[in-house]
Order: structure tokens, then C-alpha cells, then sequence
């Protein structure tokens, strides 16, 4: 099989199997062929890495920041020039289009080995005078081993997005991808020992829940980053709580994209169309509550009908296909299940909506009308080319009704006018807003959720302070005057 790689997990710079694990078997989502078979890490080869990420993570934040940094960039070279090869094994993992891959993913990812090698020497602390000539100094100290979990929409996007901020800081990392797209971030753990990192720095362990909840549990681990639904996040959050352990909860969401008469038409349906149906609708800050004012509804609608009939449904390799299937059979499943709800409680199917008539896990992007805020497919994450689309009549009632929601990951509002923009943009209750675009995510601007959609942010420089705890140093100058 051209995908399978050497061994299942990558342990201290090598490849080690793990023939008594549970059996992973990796599905291209194009055609329900496996391409891979993996094994679910022992209890015996979660110990081996807990082991050398630990010793690594010594010997790693010795180097200087300027060293750790010149090693990310060169991982970031390599993933680049790598880029066709991962695209093709991204796309045969996760059935995107190879169009996107080649744009979005192991580029992606290099983006934020580059980014972030370049500010590892920037972690400096400060000179803090006080009374009477004493001072205190500040020095940012990598936490330890840190856990990386991952979900299957973005798996080496993810494990960079998670591997680059805790590296560049010091820290060593166990990265735990999910069962169902277990293959490029081995690809990441070879280039970042190709690159110069010590062994170990960065392991790839192969598992199920069951051993991203070991790794989460375990005393040696000082930091989780988990990206995942919040069912899974409330469970490694209080698990990690357990230890009082550093978390960054990367989560999942039901934003809101607001449309007003005023926005120029053709852009909103170009942010409704990314927002909704790239990646297959799997993308966790999607707009998939599109609020649409009630004069231009007709209009929007036609429009995006017409637009949606230019979506290429097929192979994923071929470089004209821009739909590509869901993940997998299970996700087809739970996908079909919302849109036969949303059908059962009188959501008017306007586009789409059916499982294609051919191998692969196939749907059709799919597009709901008169959707009412209590419907469940306004409600809950489905995760899957669904967009509803609901209308509105007022600013402040689509502001109350987008924010009446538990989660809070990403909001988008299309307007002519500034001033509202800004406003509204303010009166969200979101971790990401967008004005007049929708889905960016670029590795110098913040991003991640409030409310349920989680806590901490990934990219931009506050992702340093996800990974670094600061020891305060006070420093006298003066003779001490005790009490006794
Ligand atoms: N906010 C973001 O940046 C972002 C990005 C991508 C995806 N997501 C979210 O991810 C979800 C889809 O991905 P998924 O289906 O892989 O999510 P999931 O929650 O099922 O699994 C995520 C990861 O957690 C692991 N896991 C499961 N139970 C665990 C436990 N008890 N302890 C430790 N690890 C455990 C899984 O093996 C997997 O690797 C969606 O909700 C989506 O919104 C969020």
C-alpha cells in the first residue's frame, strides 16, 4: 500500500510498531479503500515516549531560542518542498479535494513552523525595578512534555499548529492524531528530525480516546492542547484538571454569518459558499447559521443555487474537483441523520441534500431555507456540507438571536456599512469575527473560541503564552529587617 508508513508510531527520531494494539484501519474517504493499517499504541510505547519526550525536552530548551527557531524554519523548508507528496497523502486521509490540500494544509502548517521559529528567540522576560534599588526579573520557562490531541479535518495543519508555538518555547510534544487521519503528522515528526531537532522533541503516538486520555492523565505531562468537540473537551479538560494542567481546547461551533441588504451580494454568497462548503462543510469556525436579511432572501437564495451548480463533485486527486466526500462512513451517517431532521421539522430543502450513488462517502452540499432558531440543524454542530439558512428583519434582533447560542467560535457579518459592521462585529460572542469575509485563519492573527467553543487561542503570538509559564525572580540589594 503506497500510504502505509514504516511502523505505526514515530518514538524518539524512529519508527516503532505496536503488533498487540488495537487495529487502525485508514480509509480513503474517495473510495472506501483502506490505505493504511495501523496499530492503537500499547501501554508499553505510550511509556517509551512519555520517557524520551522527557529527556529530549531537557537537551531541547538548553538550545537557544535562536537555535530551536533556525530548526522549525528548516522543518517549514522541508514541508514545502515536500508539499505535493503531503497534499496527496492529506487528501487520500481526509478526501479534500487536492485543489485545497496543496493550499491549506502541510503549506499551512509550514506557515506555522516559520512563523513561530522566527519568534522563538523573541521569549525574553522583564527588568521589573521596585523599592529602594531591588528588582524582580521575569523569565517565560517552557512547561515540559506537552500533549497535542488532534481531530481529522486538518491533521497536519493541527499537529504544526500545535508542535511550532510549544517548540519554539522549550517544550517537547506527544502528539496524539486522530485514529481516523493517524499518516501525515508522522510526516511532520520525520522532517522535524530531518531538520535538526533532537530525538524525541516531537513523538507521534497512534491511538484511540483511550490513550489520548492516558497521555492526558499522566503526571510527566505538564500541558494538553486539544482539538476536538466539546463533548471530548469537557472529558480531557476535567481530566486535566486533575493535575492542574496547562490546556489550550480547540472546540467545535455553530457561528453565525449575517447577511444584510446592504452587503454586496455576490461577496456574502462567496463567504456563505466558504463558509459552509469547503473541506466538505468540516471546518470547526464554519458559518453554517447563515442569518440573511428579509429583502434580499430571494435574491440570495437564487444566487447561491445558481453558484452551487458550479460545485465539481468527484475524485478529489483530480485538480478541477472543488467537493470532495465526508471524511468517513461514520461522519456520512451522522450528517444524513441531521438532514433527515432537519426535514422532519420543516426546514425547506433548497439544494442538495442526497448521498451520491457511488463509491466513496459522497454528499451533496446542501442548503436548508426557512430554518427557525429552534430547529436542530440551527442548533447543533453537524460538521458536514449543511448550510441553514434563516431570515431576520432587525439589527439588534440578529445580534441577540446569533449570540443565543452555547458555543462562540467564529461570527461573520456582511455589510456596506462600516459603522455597523464594527458594531456588530463588537456585540458578537466569538473568539474569531469576520467582516465582509469568512474563514481566514493566518498564523499572525488569534484564533479560537469563547463559551463552549473553547479556551486559549492557537496562532499569533499569543499562542507563546499557551506554552511558557513565567518565574518571577526578586532580587535584593538591601540588608533584610526581620521582626524579631
Ligand atoms: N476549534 C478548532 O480549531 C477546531 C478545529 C478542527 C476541528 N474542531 C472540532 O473537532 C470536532 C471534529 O473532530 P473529531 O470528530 O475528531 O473530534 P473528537 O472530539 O471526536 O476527537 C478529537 C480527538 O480527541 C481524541 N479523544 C477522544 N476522546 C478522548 C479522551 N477521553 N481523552 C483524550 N483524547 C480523546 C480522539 O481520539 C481525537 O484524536 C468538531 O467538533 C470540530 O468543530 C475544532
Amino acid at each position: 500500500m503506497k500510504f502505509q508508513p514504516k511502523a505505526s508510531h514515530f518514538i524518539d527520531g524512529e519508527y516503532v510498531e505496536s503488533a498487540a494494539g488495537q487495529a487502525i484501519e485508514v480509509i480513503y474517504p474517495a473510495t472506501g479503500e483502506t490505505i493504511a493499517r495501523l496499530h492503537a499504541a500499547t501501554p508499553a510505547v505510550v511509556e517509551e515516549a512519555l520517557q524520551s519526550s522527557k529527556t529530549a525536552q531537557q537537551k531541547w530548551a538548553a538550545k537557544t531560542g535562536t537555535e530551536r527557531g533556525r530548526i522549525l524554519r528548516r522543518a517549514a523548508e522541508i514541508l514545502r518542498a515536500r508539499n505535493y507528496e503531503l497534499s496527496e497523502l492529506e487528501t487520500h486521509n481526509t478526501g479534500k479535494p487536492i485543489q485545497e490540500t496543496l493550499v491549506a494544509d502541510a503549506s499551512a502548517g509550514a506557515d506555522a513552523l516559520e512563523y513561530f521559529g522566527g519568534l522563538a528567540a523573541s521569549m525574553t522576560g522583564e527588568y521589573i525595578p521596585l523599592a529602594n534599588g531591588d528588582f524582580a526579573i521575569t523569565v517565560p520557562e517552557p512547561l515540559g512534555v506537552c500533549v497535542g490531541i488532534g481531530a481529522w479535518n486538518y491533521p497536519i495543519q493541527i499537529a504544526c499548529l500545535k508542535a511550532a508555538p510549544a517548540l519554539a518555547c522549550g517544550n517537547a510534544m506527544i502528539f496524539k492524531p486522530s485514529e481516523t487521519t493517524p499518516l501525515s503528522a508522522l510526516k511532520l515528526a520525520e522532517a522535524l528530525m530531518e531538520a535538526g531537532a533532537p530525538k524525541g522533541v516531537f513523538n507521534v503516538v497512534q491511538g484511540y480516546g483511550d490513550v489520548g486520555a492516558t497521555l492526558v492523565a499522566d503526571r510527566r505531562v505538564a500541558k494538553v492542547s486539544l482539538t476536538g468537540s466539546v463533548p471530548t473537551g469537557r472529558r480531557v479538560y476535567a481530566a486535566a484538571a486533575e493535575g492542574m494542567k496547562h490546556v489550550t481546547m480547540e472546540l467545535g461551533g455553530k457561528s453565525p454569518l449575517i447577511v444584510f441588504d446592504d452587503a454586496d451580494l455576490e461577496n456574502s454568497v462567496s463567504g456563505a459558499i466558504i463558509g459552509n462548503f469547503f473541506s466538505s462543510g468540516q471546518v470547526c469556525s464554519n458559518g453554517t447559521r447563515v442569518f440573511v436579511q428579509k429583502r434580499i432572501k430571494t435574491a440570495f437564495l437564487e444566487r447561491l443555487s445558481s453558484r452551487l451548480a458550479f460545485a465539481k463533485i468527484g475524485d478529489p486527486m483530480d485538480p478541477q474537483v472543488n467537493f470532495g466526500p465526508i471524511v468517513s462512513q461514520r461522519q456520512l451517517e451522522i450528517v444524513k441523520t441531521y438532514i433527515a431532521r432537519g426535514i422532519a421539522e420543516g426546514a425547506r430543502l433548497v439544494h442538495g441534500g442526497h448521498q451520491l450513488a457511488r463509491p466513496g462517502f459522497y454528499l451533496e452540499p446542501t442548503v436548508f431555507a426557512d430554518v427557525t432558531d429552534e430547529m436542530t440543524i440551527a442548533r447543533e454542530e453537524i460538521f458536514g456540507p449543511v448550510m441553514s439558512v434563516l431570515e431576520f428583519e432587525t439589527e439588534e434582533e440578529v445580534i441577540a438571536r446569533a449570540n443565543a447560542t452555547e458555543f462562540g467560535l467564529a461570527a461573520g457579518v456582511f455589510t456596506g456599512d462600516l459603522a455597523r459592521a464594527h458594531r456588530v462585529a463588537k456585540k458578537f460572542e466569538a473568539g474569531t469575527c469576520y467582516i465582509n469575509t469568512y474563514n481566514a485563519a493566518p498564523v499572525e492573527a488569534p484564533f479560537g473560541g469563547s463559551k463552549l467553543s473553547g479556551v486559549g487561542r492557537e496562532n499569533s503570538k499569543l499562542a507563546l503564552h499557551h506554552y511558557t509559564e513565567m518565574k518571577t525572580i526578586y532580587v535584593s540589594v538591601n540588608n533584610l529587617h526581620a521582626a524579631y
